[in-house]
This record gives structure tokens, C-alpha cells and sequence, in this order.
């Protein structure tokens, strides 16, 4: 594909070709000179800003004129670098050497990535009524091979619409997610004596992350089954260990997976046996607990007993949709509700363990708010601004989802200046646009003020830890009022400090971002 000359003047094309490479040798020059020097970055972003604006220019280029590392640097970046673990790095690599806009090719895989949030929001504005993240999935060859239906993590177009509606009822408006108030509470208290059980005698609990994971899954269950799966007990039931490490199985292998079409699987018969059996097991755990709680029903109802209850599993499976589709639903609401949950809880400890006054001035507007009480509810989070601010910069910095994905399917769109074609994948860069220093002053530090003034500095698309829109995330506000209920209890309850002075841990991508090492933590009663 050419230039495209929207003037389709033959004698303007070649000005506007040259325009063109002054631009980039300029735009080049800038970024060279402009590692250190926020100013120069900032004319830089302009100049790409300006070339971005309606009739700014009369040229929009297109992905043959796009910048990018080559196959082989790529190759090699994933390969010999651990780059697959690194990645939410090289977005932030690739954005210093090539600018917001730039391409790669993971294998067969060609993705355009956007990392600054106007360009993002330019995206997302284009993205249509049916938005899809992803048109090839390992995820959905996987459902394909089985026979089982998508859940709304893979479902597009109309199927996908209908659950999302259905769902929406009762897990976006705030009323219905309300009602989650009283059973996330009583899971907290079950946090609560996880922790106090498992601290040592200096109060230091090792891996926090692997209790949050208990917290994460017995929450999800209850708002889905409505009742309790027992993953905070003192012993943790083998077949939810199993089903933890096979959601964190499925995780690691995604990317792999997605970067080879599903017609060369054999390529990496080792991994995809792997990815499918892990996927095996979460279908299965899901199922099992989903026709327990059905079955509970059924006989409710034959000893002539009122059966009634807000649960989601209860919901689906009164409506048209076939069993089929209730169960890949539920299993991959069961799967969006660990990982998130578990990464959040702990990096909001770890920071707030590494800022004590920080810590102490969120726990003064937590008793305030509770005026002696222990055990916050939906009203008493409305009234804490510090703690909606702590989850808000947590999520930041580390960004549960480094780099989203759609791809626009109905019709070419332009972005940043370029063309690109329908069906191209595009890879939000997230990460790399929520540490930009251009866009968050001191971008790496813990700052949840940040998000007090007023008058806000940043632009709205550059920090989306839920996504935004239609596709965003429906888990949200469950998601939020469970880390609030929990975080603010701890800190009622504890005094949080790092076990180890000084020790920092990092994040990796595995699919999802993830602690790199162990957290451990003290926790001191109070
Ligand atoms: C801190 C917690 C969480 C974060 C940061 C998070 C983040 C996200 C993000 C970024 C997306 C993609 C949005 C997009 O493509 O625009 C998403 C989608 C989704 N999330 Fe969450 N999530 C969290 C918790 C949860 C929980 C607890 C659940 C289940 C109750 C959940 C269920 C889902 C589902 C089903 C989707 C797909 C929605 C769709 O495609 O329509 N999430 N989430």
C-alpha cells in the first residue's frame, strides 16, 4: 500500500514527501538529543501530536512507513533476553528509539503499538460497537478444540453483546454490587485469620501473594455461587492449589501460544499439551462447582422450598443462554477474579510497607471514617478519597494489563498520522504510557496525592487499569469494593512493614503483570 494523497495531486505528492522525511529526520533528531531533556521530549510529542490533527497534514503514511525493531531483534529480545518476561520494558525501550507509534512482529504475529494516551484514546474512539481484543487466540483454539462455548473474555459481535448486557445488571451498577458488601466482609474476616495464622513469631508473613490468591478465588466464588468454596481455610483444599497454579499456567503459556497459529501447534507440541491440559482442569474445577450449586437448587425446588439469590451462576442459568455458555462464562469469570485481585493486594501492601507516613495518614482517614468500628462498608468507602487514590496509583504503576489489544474490524482507521487497515492487531501499551514521565512527574515513585488535586494534570487515557468503554473491565466495581474492604481492615487491624530493609521487587509480564520475586511482608498488631 502507497501514501495515500488525499489531495491526489501527483506534483503535491512528492512535496509532501519530502516534508515528510524532514519531519522524521527532525522528529529523529529530537528523540536522540531528547533522552534527558524533558522540553525537547515535549516538542517531540507535539510534532507527532500535530502531524496526528485533523489537516495538519495532508499525507497520512502508512504501516510500510512505520518505525520498528526488526524480526531478528525482536527474535532475539524474546528469545536470549527473557524478554517475554520483560516485555512492559521494551514497550518503554521502543518508545525512546521509535516514538509512540511504532510496529513488530512476534513471529506471524504483527501488532501496531500506541503508548501515548491521546493516541490511545484516538484508538479506542474508533474502536465500534462490537469491540474485539484479539482475533487470534490461543484462548479461543483452545474452546474451539473442546467443543466448549466463549465466555466474555472471548466471546465477540452479538454473542458476546448479549452476556455482556445480561451481566452488566448485576455486577456494573453500583446498587447490585451493593449487595456484595455483606459476603466480601465475611471473606475479609477469613483474610483476616489467614494472616494472623500464617504470620511467624516476628509477624512476618512470607509470600503474601499466594494468601491473596485464596482471598481473590473465595471471593470471585461467592459472588458467583454465593457460597463459600473454603480456600482461606487453614489447610487449602489441594484441588484449589491446583486449579491457582494451572490459572497461572495458562498465563505463562498465553503469549507462546498466541504468537504461533494454531495450524503449527505442533511446533510446540510440549507447551500447547501443557496450555490445554491446564485449561482442562479450570473448565473441569469450574463445572463441578457450578453443577454442585445447580444441583442444590433442583432439590431445594423438589422439596417444595423458595430458591431464590443474586448469585451470577443463579442468574445465566435462569436466562435463554445454553448451559454451554453459562459454564464458559462462569469459568472465565472464575479466572479474571484471582490474579487481579491477589497483584493488587499486593502491591498496595508493598508500597505502603516502603511509605509509613503515607501509611499512617491512610489509616487516620480509614478510623476516622469508621469512628470505632473495625469493619468498613460500601457508604464508609465513598467517604475515604485517600484509599480510592492508593488503588488508583497502585494500579499505575503496576497495571494489571501492561499491554490491552484490539483490533478494529469494521474500517481502516487512522492513528497518530498513519493509515492503519481493519483487522491490523493493536497493542495499547498501557505500562509504558502510565510510567511516562512526560505525561506522570516522577513517574516511577508512589504518589497517590496524585490523584487529589483538582485540577488533573494528566491526560484521562493515560493511567486505564480497567480499560475503558464498552469492553472494559465488568468485574470493577467488585473488584474495587473487595481490595477497599480488605485493604482498610488490614490497616485497622496492622501496622505493615517490609520484612527486609530495602528489598525491591520488580514486575514481570506473564501475560498479566505480576511481583517478580516473593513479597514478604510484617505485619504488626495494632
Ligand atoms: C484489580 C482488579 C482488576 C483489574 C485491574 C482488571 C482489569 C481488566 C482489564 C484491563 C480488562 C480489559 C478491558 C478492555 O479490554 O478494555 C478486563 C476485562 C475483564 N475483566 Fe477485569 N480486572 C480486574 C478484576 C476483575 C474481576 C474481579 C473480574 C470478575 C468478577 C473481572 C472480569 C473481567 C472480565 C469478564 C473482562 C472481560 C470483559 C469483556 O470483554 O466484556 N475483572 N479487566
Amino acid at each position: 500500500m502507497g501514501d495515500r494523497n488525499v489531495s491526489g495531486c501527483p506534483g503535491e505528492r512528492g512535496i509532501h514527501r519530502s516534508i515528510l522525511v524532514v519531519r522524521r529526520m527532525l522528529q529523529q533528531a529530537l528523540r536522540a538529543s531528547s533522552r534527558g531533556f524533558p522540553l525537547l521530549r515535549w516538542v517531540e510529542r507535539w510534532a507527532e501530536g500535530a502531524a496526528a490533527r485533523p489537516g495538519a497534514s495532508q499525507v497520512v503514511k502508512t504501516l510500510n512507513d512505520m518505525p520498528g525493531p526488526s524480526f531478528a531483534s525482536v527474535t532475539w529480545d524474546l528469545c536470549a533476553r527473557q524478554g517475554l518476561s520483560r516485555l512492559h520494558e521494551l514497550h518503554m525501550k521502543a518508545v525512546k528509539r521509535y516514538g509512540p507509534v511504532w510496529k513488530a512482529s512476534y513471529g506471524p504475529l504483527m501488532t501496531v503499538h500506541v503508548a501515548d494516551p491521546a493516541l490511545i484514546e484516538q484508538v479506542l474512539r474508533q474502536e465500534g460497537h462490537h469491540p474485539m481484543r484479539s482475533e487470534l487466540s490461543s484462548w479461543k483454539d483452545y474452546r474451539k478444540l473442546r467443543g466448549h462455548h466463549y465466555g466474555l473474555l472471548t466471546a465477540e459481535g452479538e454473542e458476546w453483546q448479549t452476556v455482556r448486557s445480561l451481566l452488566g445488571k448485576l455486577m456494573l451498577r453500583p446498587k447490585a454490587v451493593e449487595a456484595y458488601n455483606e459476603t466480601l466482609n465475611s471473606i475479609v474476616s477469613d483474610l483476616m485469620a489467614k494472616i494472623h495464622h500464617c504470620r511467624n513469631p516476628q509477624g512476618v508473613v512470607t509470600d503474601i501473594a499466594s494468601i491473596f490468591y485464596s482471598f481473590g478465588l473465595e471471593g470471585i466464588s461467592s459472588v458467583l455461587f454465593e457460597s463459600r468454596i473454603g480456600c482461606l481455610n487453614k489447610v487449602v483444599p489441594e484441588e484449589t492449589q491446583h486449579f491457582i497454579e494451572s490459572i497461572r499456567t495458562v498465563f505463562e503459556k498465553t503469549i507462546v501460544t498466541m504468537a504461533i497459529p494454531s495450524f503449527l501447534h505442533w511446533l510446540l507440541p510440549k507447551t500447547w499439551r501443557a496450555f490445554c491440559q491446564r485449561w482442562d482442569y479450570i473448565f473441569e474445577f469450574a463445572k463441578g462447582h457450578i453443577d454442585q450449586r445447580l444441583r442444590a437448587e433442583a432439590e431445594k425446588v423438589a422439596r417444595g422450598e423458595k430458591v431464590e439469590g443474586h448469585y451470577v451462576t443463579y442468574f445465566l442459568s435462569k436466562t435463554e443462554l445454553p448451559m454451554k455458555t453459562v459454564y464458559s462464562n462462569i469459568t472465565e469469570l472464575l479466572l479474571a477474579g484471582i490474579d487481579t485481585i491477589s497483584s493488587t493486594m499486593s502491591w498496595s501492601l508493598y508500597e505502603l510497607s516502603r511509605h509509613p507516613e503515607f501509611q499512617a495518614s491512610l489509616r487516620a482517614e480509614v478510623l476516622a471514617v469508621l469512628e470505632g468500628r473495625k469493619i468498613a462498608n460500601a457508604e464508609d468507602i465513598a467517604r475515604m478519597p485517600l484509599l480510592k487514590a492508593t488503588v488508583k496509583e497502585v494500579l499505575r504503576l503496576y497495571p494489571i494489563i501492561p499491554g490491552n489489544a484490539r483490533v478494529i474490524t469494521e474500517k481502516d482507521i487512522e492513528v497518530g498520522g498513519y493509515l492503519i487497515p481493519k483487522k491490523t492487531l493493536i497493542t495499547l501499551c498501557h505500562f509504558a504510557a502510565s510510567r511516562d514521565p512526560a505525561v506522570f512527574k516522577d513517574p516511577d515513585s508512589f504518589q497517590p496525592a496524585r490523584w487529589l488535586t483538582k485540577k488533573k494534570s494528566h491526560h484521562p487515557y493515560a493511567s486505564l487499569p480497567f480499560g475503558v468503554g464498552k469492553r472494559s473491565c465488568i468485574g470493577r466495581r467488585i473488584a474495587e469494593l473487595e481490595l477497599y474492604l480488605a485493604l482498610s481492615r488490614i490497616l485497622v487491624e496492622y501496622d505493615v512493614k517490609p520484612s527486609l530493609e530495602g528489598n525491591t521487587v520488580k514486575p514481570m509480564t506473564r501475560t498479566i503483570l505480576v511481583p517478580e520475586n516473593v513479597i514478604s511482608l510484617q505485619f504488626i498488631e495494632r
